[in-house]
């Protein structure tokens, strides 16, 4: 039967290192035809249409008015997808929301635009995936592998990028499917660690900003227990000797949850090497330069420790330099 699988015809370029093909419980999906080293370019994709609007209100008019405009090939190749693989799709608004990825630059604050994909969006899921789309250009995206992917194995994205801070049931509530990946299968050693290190995670991250993931103050049901610490949080006045603490410990769960690849350590380490040049105390200064010079983000921690508690000259000014950003986001 999958011989006659519309996915057949899905064209896949020949430098492309995947093929598509079934793969079981998820539908079908991108399997690797040659080692992809940790770090290599996988594929780069440009859309067949961009909406450039929210996705909550986007509607079937809207996506049946950007498909006009597509070229017949295209128009063909995009008749050619399916709901997971096997049935077609309801609604021209739900083969968008199944196959589209956000190309708009958050970082630069542009507003939500949603590119339709033929091929990432055969990518597959995964909490602990072994590959990322660490930056969006001109539309295109551009895939990467964080670890060596070896031929045959499946190629999966984490669909979320919040996902290292969510609990495995917060991530099947977002995703509406179980993922059976070794952070999500119940039961394993691996997964109740994993549970407790995101959560850890989205703990050090309140900390560090004063605010969730979302960018607001927690009212009830806070992720930090402690109203003491919450306010101390909240108001910036967390000393610069436990921010370096918290920012290692992140770095090392993250490690430990098979999610710290380049592109997560590009990403995190200009904040960390900011706070270790906060530093003005000299003791303090000696101990963060000490751990800093450790090979393993275990050892760092480990050394960072000795800072547990102390003051430093410069957290006055830090906690006032926090209030003004503040006053701007
Ligand atoms: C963008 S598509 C991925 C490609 C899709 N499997 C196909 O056959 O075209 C997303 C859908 O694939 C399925 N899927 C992706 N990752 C999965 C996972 N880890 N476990 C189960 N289903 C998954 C879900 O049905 C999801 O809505």
């Amino acid at each position: 039967m999958s011989t006659q699988h519309p996915y057949r015809r899905l064209k896949v370029p020949n430098e492309t290192p995947f093929k598509l093909g079934p793969s079981p419980g998820k539908g079908w999906g991108a399997f690797a035809t040659r080692r992809i080293v940790r770090g290599s370019l996988i594929m780069s994709e440009k859309p067949i249409f961009v909406i450039r609007m929210p996705h909550t209100e986007i509607t079937d008019d809207h996506v049946t008015m950007a498909f006009r405009h597509v070229p017949p090939s295209q128009k063909a190749q995009f008749l050619l997808l399916r709901d997971n693989g096997s049935t077609r799709f309801t609604s021209m608004n739900e083969a968008l929301a199944e196959n589209s990825f956000n190309v708009a630059n958050s970082d630069r604050g542009e507003p939500e635009a949603h590119g339709l994909f033929l091929l990432h969006s055969r990518f597959n899921h995964s909490c602990v995936p072994n590959s990322n789309i660490p930056s969006i250009s001109e539309e295109i995206i551009s895939s990467f592998a964080t670890r060596d992917i070896e031929v045959g194995e499946e190629i999966n994205l984490c669909y979320n990028p919040d996902f290292q801070c969510r609990t495995r049931y917060e991530r099947h509530q977002a995703l509406r499917f179980a993922c059976e990946c070794v952070a999500c299968l119940p039961g394993t050693p691996f997964q109740r660690v994993s549970d407790m290190r995101r959560r850890l995670i989205r703990g050090l991250q309140y900390l560090a900003h004063g605010a969730d993931l979302d960018g607001k103050r927690q009212i009830s049901r806070s992720i930090i227990v402690d109203p003491k610490l919450k306010m101390m949080a909240e108001t910036f006045s967390i000393p610069l000797s436990s921010r370096l603490i918290y920012s290692l410990l992140s770095f090392f769960f993250l490690e430990e949850e098979g999610l710290l690849d380049d592109f997560m350590e590009a990403r995190l380490r200009p904040s960390l090497t900011k706070t270790v040049r906060l530093f003005k105390s000299e003791t303090n200064q000696r101990i963060v330069l000490q751990a800093m010079e450790q090979k393993t983000w275990l050892q760092r921690l480990q050394v960072g420790f000795g800072l547990y508690g102390r003051e430093d000259a410069a957290d006055y000014e830090v906690t006032l330099a926090l209030r003004r950003l503040r006053q701007f986001l």
